[in-house]
């Protein structure tokens, strides 16, 4: 319900003054132009006047019961204040003012409504007059005619809210002219006015503004409903002005605070800087674990092993004749992987297994993942010997060791040797650095059986085959069918026949029940050696298997099962065999059975990967650090569905930058001084630190210099094959013939080396003082430093050498390319020794330089892979021993070494990466640097013509 605004309008008092009148006027302008929002007002609370005149008129109603006289007092003291309320202040006049100034900013909105009105009325007037259509000037002196008129003193009328207006529309305009002044203008004498302004064509624009806004003020209202809907509008806007006034007056209110505070205190404001404001903690999101697993249960649900569960071996159960062959090694405390694994590859019903009699067709096959160091060796030969104890073959490979490099073949051969000691178990290796034929002696043994029915028809086939028979006789036919099955093999058979005594067949039997080998190695034997055969292995071991299952490998482990799976021939087949099956009691029951076992320190998780072992119930068991765990944060025991690798418990790692790696060697240097040797070195006599090679035959200087030769003059061939199979692993077909007189150098010396003391001295000391010593101070530094490739390993060596003499006695190096004669030579037991090394030794090796245990594994170029990460530095922190591992990375490495390497959750670790900063101060050494580089291009190119 909207009442008419006129009658709620109280006039001004006529006993105001001419100076007063104009304010109190601009007031009535103001109150009517706000009439919208005082009226709201008036609904809700009447105002001071209102409720004074009802005193009023109560102390009437009361005089005409009580007293007249005191209530004419009361009621002409009642009228005073009401006049006196009327008189407007400066105060009040202000506040009208931007009431005033939010209530004519709505009024330019109306000039929109009625500008086309005007327009139109314009054009019409124009018209009328016969004046062209722009007209402005008219209109202009008109405005100032009608500002003229702001002054006067008359009733209120729309000019006058006009005035008012064009006060607030001057401020809108951008001049933040105070509402006093506004006031002031309203009250001003009239030559102040604009009635002197004359038309300036550069103003047109406001004016024009102005004159639409003004027409739009004198517009005649004929329309009742318009001026309603006016009101309304008008309510609505000032409502809206008024919420967007009171805002901006707590914001500059806000911000005048501070100043006023400081203004008080006289205080220096304090700069800060740009940090993040104080946020509240932020709630951890649960990470989305899924309820489901794309992964077979032995997958998703391995057998987790507490890294520290040790235990006796004997407490193990185990036959006291095994518990004595491991005493005798210096085993008694079976680690946890052997405590985890032993007791499930144990020959079901025998001491110590977990499975009970008859259950053999029923055995699990095994995956083990365990950190490197472990004890992963002993884990799977332990349980392989005590089964071939129990059955006796005599003849034929029952078990089968396949790994991924020659010197872990070693490795590996040499421990089932020394568990195998006193039993009639023979351990064979296959790993291709020895003639062929020498390596086939080994391990197939020729026997002449008589048989002349047998003799008789191989002397016919090889007739056959030197004298063909003519296309249309019988034997035509027989010859073609020989032809197609001829062979290597067959065409072995026939001249050892030939070659043995007369109506005597050759018989072939495996000379070893184990075979350590190398996969390559392993395929030549099965293609090429008569008598080498599969048929009746009982033991399959993948150690490494993850880098088995490589591309690299691709089509060996096809190879193999097709081999594994092929069906038995008469000779292959035992008396027991022949027999059931003659009576046709041969059934799948009694069929082969092989029971594989693959380990890694970095085992893949992965199932397309996995499928290619053909796995029979399969079990997955991994050893697991608490510690790691700890660091890793709760629940990461679960997570075994992602691939992890766990590092040694005692294993310190170290990361050094090295910037552009334009001064890496030197760096190497510095760390080895400083960090490594330092301390050994400086216990020696200076007459010793630069001790000469021991003999001149052997002297590291023209072994290495050789090496470096033979790997920097062949290196376009080298570099390449340096690059895929140097890293890692060995191509076996190559190079039998020239290596074999060092290979066996090689194991002479191994042989030797047991034979004097049944261990190397550092091994046995490594023994004697317990599995928890700390090399740093008890024991003589070995550093083993991998560099990316033969030829780089060769020239940090020649560097090393030249820059450091005095390390020549103990510096060598343990690549492909080298000769066996200087691989990993042994040194005196309480000299440093520094092997430099490509990543062949970075899987799998326990010791170096002929026995030593690793002390220090220092990574000269970054590894190519997590993986080979954790192969590498595994090579020292082994058996719960104490070991460091420094790795150099340059600016453009460091990103992706500290992602993916030094920081990742993939490696569990139970100490962080510590980066260390060496700096090289010696600029001597520089200087000699820049000379030995020099020294070895002439080396590697030849003196440069001048
Ligand atoms: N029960 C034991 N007590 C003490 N030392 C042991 C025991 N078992 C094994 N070792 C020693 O631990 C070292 C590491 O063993 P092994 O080479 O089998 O580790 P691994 O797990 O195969 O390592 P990698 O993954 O690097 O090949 C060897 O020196 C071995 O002699």
């Amino acid at each position: 319900m909207s009442t008419p605004l006129y009658k709620r309008y109280v006039p001004p008092k006529p006993a105001m003054s001419l100076v007063a009148a104009p304010v109190s006027e601009a007031r009535e302008i103001i109150s009517q132009s706000s009439i919208p929002d005082d009226e709201k007002k008036r609904k809700r609370e009447p105002s001071e006047k209102e409720s004074a005149q009802r005193k009023a008129k109560k102390a009437k109603e009361k005089e005409s019961e009580g007293s007249g006289n005191s209530a004419d007092e009361q009621s002409a003291s009642l009228k005073q204040t009401i006049a006196k309320d009327e008189q407007p202040t400066n105060s009040n006049l202000s506040l009208a003012a931007a009431k005033s100034k939010s209530e004519f900013a709505h009024v330019k909105n109306i000039k929109k409504r009625h500008k086309l009105e005007k327009e139109a009325r314009k054009q019409k007037k124009a018209a009328e007059r016969g004046l062209r259509p722009n007209g402005e000037h008219d209109a202009e002196q008109s405005l100032g005619n009608n500002e003229s008129e702001i002054v006067e003193y008359r009733p209120v009328k729309a000019n006058d809210g006009l005035s008012a207006l064009n006060k607030a529309q001057q401020e809108d305009d951008g001049d933040d002219i105070a509402m006093q002044d506004v006031d002031e203008a309203n009250i001003k004498e009239p030559e102040h006015t604009e009635t002197q302004k004359s038309y300036d064509p550069s103003q047109s624009q406001p004016k024009k503004r102005r004159h639409k806004l003004e027409a739009a003020m004198k517009q005649p209202k004929n329309n009742d409903d318009d001026d309603e809907g006016e009101n309304n509008h008008l309510k609505k806007h000032s409502s809206i002005i008024g919420k967007f006034q009171r805002a901006q007056q707590i914001s500059s209110s806000l911000k005048a605070e501070p100043s006023h505070e400081l203004a008080e205190t006289g205080e220096q404001p304090v700069l800060h800087d740009l940090v993040p404001l104080p946020q509240p903690e932020r709630f951890p999101t649960p990470e989305f674990v899924p309820e489901y697993s794309d992964l077979p249960p032995w997958l998703a649900q391995p057998i987790i092993v507490p890294s520290d569960s040790k235990t006796d071996f004997a407490s193990l159960g185990l036959a006291a004749d095994a518990i004595k062959r491991l005493a005798d090694n210096g085993f008694t405390e079976a680690l946890p992987v052997q405590n985890a694994v032993i007791p499930l590859l144990l020959p079901p019903g025998t001491p110590g297994a977990k499975f009970i009699a008859g259950t053999q067709d029923v055995l699990p096959d095994l995956a083990v993942s365990a950190a490197t160091g472990s004890g992963k060796t002993i884990a799977y030969v332990l349980p392989i010997i005590e089964a071939l104890r129990q059955r006796r073959h005599i003849g034929s490979l029952r078990s089968l060791i396949v790994v991924p490099t020659r010197e872990l073949v070693i490795q590996v051969a040499k421990t089932a040797e020394s568990l195998t000691k006193d039993l009639n178990i023979r351990v064979g290796t296959a790993i291709g650095t020895g003639k062929f034929k020498d390596e086939q002696e080994k391990l197939v043994r020729i026997s002449y059986h008589y048989d002349p029915e047998g003799y008789a028809n191989l002397m016919a086939k090889l007739h056959r085959q030197n004298y063909p028979p003519s296309s249309d006789t019988d034997e035509y036919e027989t010859y073609l069918e020989e032809l197609e099955q001829q062979n290597a093999k067959e065409d072995q058979r026939l001249n050892d026949a030939l070659s043995g005594p007369v109506n005597h067949v050759p018989q072939y039997q495996s000379r070893v029940d184990i075979l350590v080998c190398t996969p390559g190695r392993l395929l030549e034997h099965m293609s090429s050696t008569l008598g080498f055969g599969l048929t009746r292995l009982e033991w399959l071991v993948l150690d490494e298997a993850d880098k088995l299952l490589d591309q690299q490998y691709d089509g060996f482990l096809a190879t193999l099962h097709s081999s594994l799976e092929k069906e038995r021939t008469i000779d292959e087949q035992d008396s027991r065999e022949r027999f059931l099956r003659s009576r046709a009691l041969w059934n799948e029951k009694h069929e082969r059975r092989v029971r594989k076992v693959v380990l890694s320190a970095t085992m893949t998780q992965d199932i397309s990967k996995l499928v290619g072992l053909r796995l029979r119930r399969p079990k997955m068991l991994i050893v697991r650090g608490r510690e790691a765990d700890r660091n890793q944060g709760e629940g990461t025991i679960n997570k075994s569905s992602g691939s992890t690798y766990e590092l040694p418990r005692m294993l310190m790692e170290y990361c050094i930058p090295v910037g552009d790696g334009s001064e890496k060697p030197l760096t190497l240097i510095e760390l080895l001084d400083s960090k490594i040797l330092a301390a050994n070195l400086l216990a020696k006599k200076p007459s010793e630190k630069t001790e000469k090679p021991e003999t001149s035959d052997e002297s590291m200087d023209s072994d290495s210099d050789s090496d470096i030769s033979s790997v920097l003059s062949d290196s376009s061939s080298d570099v390449s094959s340096s690059d895929s199979s140097d890293s890692d692993s060995d191509s076996d077909s190559s190079s039998d013939s020239e290596e074999s007189e060092s290979s066996s150098d090689s194991e002479k010396s191994n042989t030797e080396e047991n034979e004097a003391t049944g261990m190397h001295p550092a091994r046995a000391a490594f023994l004697a003082d317990g599995s928890n010593a700390d090399h740093r101070s008890t024991e003589t530094p070995t550093v083993l430093i991998f560099t990316s490739s033969n030829e780089a390993a060769a020239r940090l060596f020649h560097l090393l050498k030249a820059l450091r003499p005095q390390w020549t006695p103990f510096l060598t190096t343990l690549t492909k390319n080298q000769s066996n004669k200087t691989r990993g030579r042994s040194s005196a037991v309480d000299r440093p020794s520094v092997t430099i090394a490509t990543d062949r030794a970075g899987r799998g090796l326990d010791t170096i330089a002929g026995g030593r245990v690793v002390t220090h594994v220092v990574q000269y170029d970054v590894p190519r892979s997590v993986t080979s990460y954790v192969h590498r530095v595994g090579r020292t922190a082994r058996a719960g021993r104490k070991g460091d591992a420094w790795t150099l990375y340059t600016h453009s490495e460091a990103r992706w070494f500290l992602r993916e390497v030094a920081r990742t959750s993939e490696v569990r670790r139970v100490n962080e990466v510590e980066k260390v900063k060496i700096d090289v101060h010696d600029d001597s050494l520089r200087e000699r640097y820049l000379e030995s580089l020099a020294g070895m291009r002439e080396e590697v190119f030849g003196k440069q013509d001048a």
